[in-house]
């Protein structure tokens, strides 16, 4: 049987939906501060998986050792998601770090998940997408953090070889290194909770950082990979 939920999206066996919006919308702020407490954000010198050296490091896969954070950060997408209206099918993480809080948004949602390996296995069904899906369905992609969208890019490629579509996709966090720009180009419209800039002005009301140092930091992340 398959049941539509709240947000239109579609649900297997399962008619009744009971969580969709938090009672009162999360604040940027609020899940800066528990990101802050639970030491996401780093400062040094850190290499990103494009190559590129970074003097600030966002590790939101610590969330995972905290359910409660790690919830308000899904709900924190789906509320964005409910607001602006984004219809789908199924729920994809990003492998890795993205596969937590894709099965929460999919439970927030209550909107069936599928999950893409990053490397097909050798053996049992070899397939690259687990789950139950029907082809020419809507798939909304989740990420942790993005920084040049690539690997969002690489996991819509693959799900739309299994003819689904692939609109969507929202992180919690986005470096703003132009992802935006590139994944438009892939028809792929994006979207954050969170900027880099945002996590910025929060390190400098912790005097963490000063403003002369920001500025530094986005000049040095604007230059291309
Ligand atoms: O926008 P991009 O330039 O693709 O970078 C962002 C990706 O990098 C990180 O994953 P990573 O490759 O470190 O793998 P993991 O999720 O398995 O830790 C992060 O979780 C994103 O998936």
């Amino acid at each position: 049987m398959t049941a539509a939920t709240a947000n239109g999206n579609h649900a297997i066996d399962d008619p009744v939906v009971v969580k969709v919006q938090s009672a009162s919308p999360i604040e940027e702020t609020t899940l800066f501060e528990e990101l802050y407490q639970m030491e996401c954000f780093r400062t040094g010198e850190f290499y990103l998986k494009s190559g590129q050296m970074t003097p600030i490091y966002i590790d939101l896969r610590r969330i995972m050792s905290s359910p409660r954070v790690l919830r308000m950060a899904a709900q924190a997408m789906c509320d964005k998601l409910v607001a602006k209206n984004i219809k789908f099918d199924y729920v994809v993480g990003v492998p890795y770090a993205a596969l937590p809080l894709a099965t929460l948004v999919s439970d927030i949602l209550n909107t069936p998940m599928l999950m893409k390996r990053k490397e097909a296995k050798a053996y049992g069904t070899k397939q690259l997408i687990e789950g139950v899906y029907q082809p020419g369905k809507t798939v909304l992609l989740v990420e942790d953090v993005v920084t040049s969208g690539e690997s969002i890019r690489e996991t819509a490629e693959a799900i739309r070889k299994e003819s689904l579509k692939v609109t969507d996709a929202i992180a919690v966090l986005d470096r703003q290194q132009g992802a935006s720009a590139n994944l438009a180009e892939d028809k792929l419209n994006f979207m954050s909770f969170l900027t880099m800039e945002g996590i910025l002005d929060g390190l400098i009301t912790k005097n963490e950082m000063t403003e002369e140092r920001k500025h530094q930091i986005i000049e040095h992340l604007a230059k291309p990979f």
